[in-house]
């Protein structure tokens, strides 16, 4: 793994935490997995915003934590034309777990991305997943080999990156759905300008989403117009009536 000394506090504790989480007793292996691209197309098909809604109980920088059922809110989600969900499976710093993110998955028909700090290939196996996010900046040298390892299991994947250097490594390492982190994790601040900066860095025939920090109808557009074929939206989404504000963003 990548030297993780310029991450925010709350971040080197995700990570410490990540190391020492276990993975599945044995392998899974997906066989109908739920492609993301090709939701985005049928989203984009029908004239909605391809928006990933994201099931986000709590966060290092959310206050309190949203009691909500998961499938309730996913299907809410879905109902105000979510093209895919995201679903939190970090415990102790996103009030995730695989159980949520199994019984969403059972709920619902559009893919559901696993979003997650994994580290090692056995963390891979605690579920079966149609797409797992990926994060170039942990996984340094680790990256190409877990993307083959997600791919060997059936699973799609995300590789998110932050600069032009990661989108590179992404690259590199085999990566066809990237996406873009608003969000600095050494201060923890999001910047739309990070995606309109690094955009023009991923090939055409890449995949493209615009991560965290979106909030209005406005700054969809505004990622759309920068390049993004998807936008992963969390808080704003859970923040108020997760339907409403789903479609809000889906017909923006
Ligand atoms: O959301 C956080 O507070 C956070 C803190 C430290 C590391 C990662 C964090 N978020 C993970 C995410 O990628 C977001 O949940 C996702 O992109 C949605 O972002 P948003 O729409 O800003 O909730």
């Amino acid at each position: 793994m990548n030297s993780s000394n310029e991450v925010a506090p709350a971040v080197q504790s995700i990570l410490d935490a990540a190391r020492e989480r276990p993975g599945g007793s044995s392998r899974v292996a997906v066989d109908d997995a739920r492609s993301l691209p090709a939701a985005f197309d049928a989203a984009k098909a029908d004239g909605r915003n391809p928006v990933v809604a994201e099931v986000k109980p709590t966060s290092p920088t959310t206050e309190g934590t949203n009691e909500g059922d998961p499938v309730e809110l996913a299907r809410e989600m879905v109902a105000g034309g979510a093209a895919a969900l995201s679903v939190l499976t970090e415990p102790e710093h996103f009030g995730g777990s695989v159980e949520n993110y199994e019984r969403v998955r059972e709920a619902v028909d559009v893919p559901v991305l696993r979003k997650d700090f994994l580290l090692t290939e056995s963390q891979l196996d605690a579920v079966e997943a149609d797409v797992v996010l990926l994060i170039a900046r942990f996984l340094g040298d680790d990256l190409a080999p877990m993307i083959d390892a997600a791919r060997e299991r059936g699973m799609g994947v995300l590789v998110e990156v932050h600069s032009e250097d990661e989108v590179a490594a992404a690259v590199d390492a085999g990566a066809e759905i990237i996406g873009i982190n608003n969000r600095d994790l050494a201060a923890l601040e999001t910047d739309l300008g990070t995606f309109e900066a690094v955009a023009p860095a991923v090939p055409e025939s890449a995949t493209l989403l615009a991560e965290s920090g979106i909030s209005s109808a406005a700054e969809v557009r505004r990622m759309r117009e920068a390049g993004a074929d998807g936008l992963l939206i969390g808080t704003a989404i859970m923040d108020g009536d997760p339907r409403e504000n789903t479609s809000d963003f889906v017909n923006a």
